[in-house]
């Protein structure tokens, strides 16, 4: 693959108008928030941003082969909402993964989603709410980055490929940032699809 193909994105800002987007965003900030802590070469790590999943049931999910998260019910705006990314994207998804950026020193380093849970070459839709935030992606044998700056109430649909090729990351910053929510929905392999 060329280094200068453009990741396979697709960025809609205002996907949400700004009153359901505030909505939602009021909504996430009451979400079972919590602190998980990965295991790497023996040592315990906080990740640095809060985390809880929300889904069909029996989709548990696991990350970095140390963090289990096991799906809380459906509450109905982020029902909502999923079924709103379905029928514009065409894609379905059975659980959303959620994290808090308390403020510009939280982030995710480099990696892709490869979970096998996922199954093969999914597409995963995020929601961003509140702060604007940076997230870039490269090619995974490649320097070359691409910017995108993720806007309160905008999706972005990670495309089939995008797993298998690229990784992705939403870097700390030192600015004085406010926190941003932001969703990510994704397919399940024992999810049922409705
Ligand atoms: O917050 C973001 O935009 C990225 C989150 C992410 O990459 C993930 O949850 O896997
Ligand atoms: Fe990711």
């Amino acid at each position: 693959m060329s280094e200068n193909n453009l990741p396979p994105v697709e960025y809609i800002p205002n996907f949400l108008e700004t009153t359901l987007a505030d909505k939602l965003y009021k909504h996430c900030q009451q979400l079972a928030w919590e602190q998980n802590n990965i295991r790497l070469m023996g040592k315990t790590i906080p990740v640095p941003r809060l985390e809880c999943m929300y889904g069909d049931e029996g989709c548990n999910y696991v990350y970095s082969k140390s963090v289990l998260l096991e799906p809380l019910r459906w509450t109905s705006p982020l029902s909502e909402v999923r079924s709103r990314i379905e029928s514009q994207t065409g894609y379905q998804f059975n659980i959303v993964l959620c994290n808090r950026y308390r403020t510009g020193l939280d982030s995710v380093g480099w990696h892709n989603d490869n979970e096998p849970s996922m199954g093969e070459t999914p597409a995963i839709a995020e929601i961003s709410l509140g702060q604007e935030r940076k997230f870039q992606m490269r090619p995974h044998s490649g320097e070359s980055i691409t910017d995108f700056w993720l806007e309160h109430g905008s999706l972005l649909l990670m495309k089939p490929g995008c797993q298998e090729n690229w990784v992705h990351q939403l870097p700390k910053t030192s600015r004085a940032l406010k926190e941003r929510i932001n969703l990510t929905f994704r397919p399940h392999i024992n999810g049922t699809s409705s």
